[in-house]
């Protein structure tokens, strides 16, 4: 099931805190800035904050452009947004204009909290019990079961703090206010902790701009994840490999296939693709991997992205690639297609990986950007 594309919103001070500690909600936007949060929402189909935002801010997390809700309706979608929150006690005002106004309301909690929850808010919003405890890859599961594809989170830190940590976030588009809080116990954008890759690992900019007086910039996570599902930085790496692909001189009698070898604090160490060099018979893996040498302390824990499964038996060399890739030490592969019977029936690089102890995630979504470079080979119809 494919989760919504998470977008994480935030404005901060130029000491990083999101608020100070006064009764009052800081604003760190202007009305220009405001204005682009309003666009953001209206491009989504889910708005979510955490309870502690809900109970400090009192948000009522609206479209508040008329122009825009227009637009949504005649997209055929609500003129709001669904709006979601998450809370462990269940413990809500019911008066709170989160509840009060606006389109849909979705709560995310524990088996405890659903009591509560439901005894409080009645009819106005749908209580969703996730289990003895909310887990944030459930949560997107279920969202996307919902048809929900664009989640934009609005904070506050606790929330903000967890998808960061758990590699859940696609982007992360930060709103830097010149202003400084200066106070120790100011609410800051992210808490104390561990976060995928480390200190040293680094985010791709997408992106920069001012918005009046604030400086707007987008990030994207680059490190990969660690478990048999991808993470949105593991698909990213991944369209990059497929667009390798597309490089490949054409070839009647051998796939065309892209790959990239990334360090686990997401720094690119090689990259491939089929028939690079003027090399008639080298794989995409085996180019990468051979820009490498054999004591590159990288390779442990590397991820090797490959639109291709990687080939399990070969007639041109004497490794296969998955062999390479389990010589190579790395310990984790992503691929968008598994290899049709095309040239060589029941390859099961997979398999020869999965048997080595190496992690494979597939994506499938990205599937068809594999092929299309190879769709003089294949018969869709037939792909396994
Ligand atoms: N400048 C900006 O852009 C923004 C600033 N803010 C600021 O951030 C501050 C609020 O941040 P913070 O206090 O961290 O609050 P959060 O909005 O992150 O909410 C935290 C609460 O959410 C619930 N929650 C979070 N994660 C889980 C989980 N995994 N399982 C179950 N429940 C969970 C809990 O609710 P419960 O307690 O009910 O169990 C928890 O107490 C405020 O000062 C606000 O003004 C907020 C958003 C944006
Ligand atoms: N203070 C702050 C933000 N705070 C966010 O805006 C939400 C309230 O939105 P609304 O219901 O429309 O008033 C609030 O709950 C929090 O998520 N956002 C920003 O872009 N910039 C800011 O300076």
């Amino acid at each position: 099931m494919s989760r919504p594309h998470v977008l994480l919103s935030a404005a901060v001070s130029l000491d990083g805190c999101l608020d100070d500690t006064g009764p009052e909600r800081l604003l760190l936007s202007g009305p220009e800035d405001f204005d682009r949060v309003d666009a953001l929402r209206a491009a989504s189909d889910a708005v979510l904050v955490g309870a502690g935002t809900l109970r400090a801010d009192r948000p009522r997390l609206l479209v508040n452009s008329e122009l825009r809700r227009a637009r949504r309706v005649e997209e055929g979608r609500p003129a709001f947004p669904l709006k979601v929150t998450v809370s462990a006690s269940g413990a809500f005002d019911p008066a709170d204009p989160f509840w009060t106004t606006g389109g849909d309301r979705l709560v995310y909690t524990t088996d405890k909290g659903a009591g509560p929850a439901r005894d409080r808010l009645g009819a106005a919003a749908e209580v969703v019990a996730l289990g003895p405890a909310v887990d944030w890859a459930a949560l997107l599961d279920d969202l996307g079961g919902r048809g929900v594809r664009r989640l934009m989170v609005e904070g506050g830190a606790r929330v903000h703090t967890q998808l960061l940590r758990l590699g859940l976030a696609d982007e992360l588009r930060l709103a830097v206010a010149p202003t400084v809080v200066g106070e120790p116990d100011a609410p800051r954008l992210f808490g104390p902790g561990a976060y995928p890759g480390g200190p040293r690992s680094r985010m791709r900019v997408l992106g920069t701009e001012q918005v009046g007086d604030v400086i707007v910039t987008r990030y994207a996570p680059t490190v990969p994840g660690t478990a048999a599902r991808a993470t949105p930085a593991d698909r990213h790496w991944l369209r990059i490999a497929c667009d390798l692909a597309t490089l490949c001189p054409p070839s009647r009698t051998a796939f065309s296939v892209g790959a990239v070898v990334v360090a686990a604090d997401g720094t690119e160490l090689a990259r491939g693709y089929s028939r690079e060099g003027g090399d008639p018979t080298v794989h995409a893996e085996e180019a990468a991997l051979a820009k490498l040498g054999s004591d590159e302390p990288r390779l442990a824990g590397a991820t090797v992205y490959s639109s291709l499964e990687p080939c399990a038996r070969r007639a041109s060399r004497p490794k296969p690639c998955a062999r390479l890739i389990v010589e190579a030490g790395a310990g984790r592969v992503v691929t968008a297609w598994r290899e049709p019977d095309t040239f060589v029936p029941g390859a099961d690089g997979i398999g020869v990986l999965a048997a080595a102890g190496i992690a494979v995630a597939e994506v499938p979504e990205l599937a068809e950007a594999a092929m299309i470079p190879n769709n003089h080979l294949v018969n869709p119809g037939t792909h396994k």
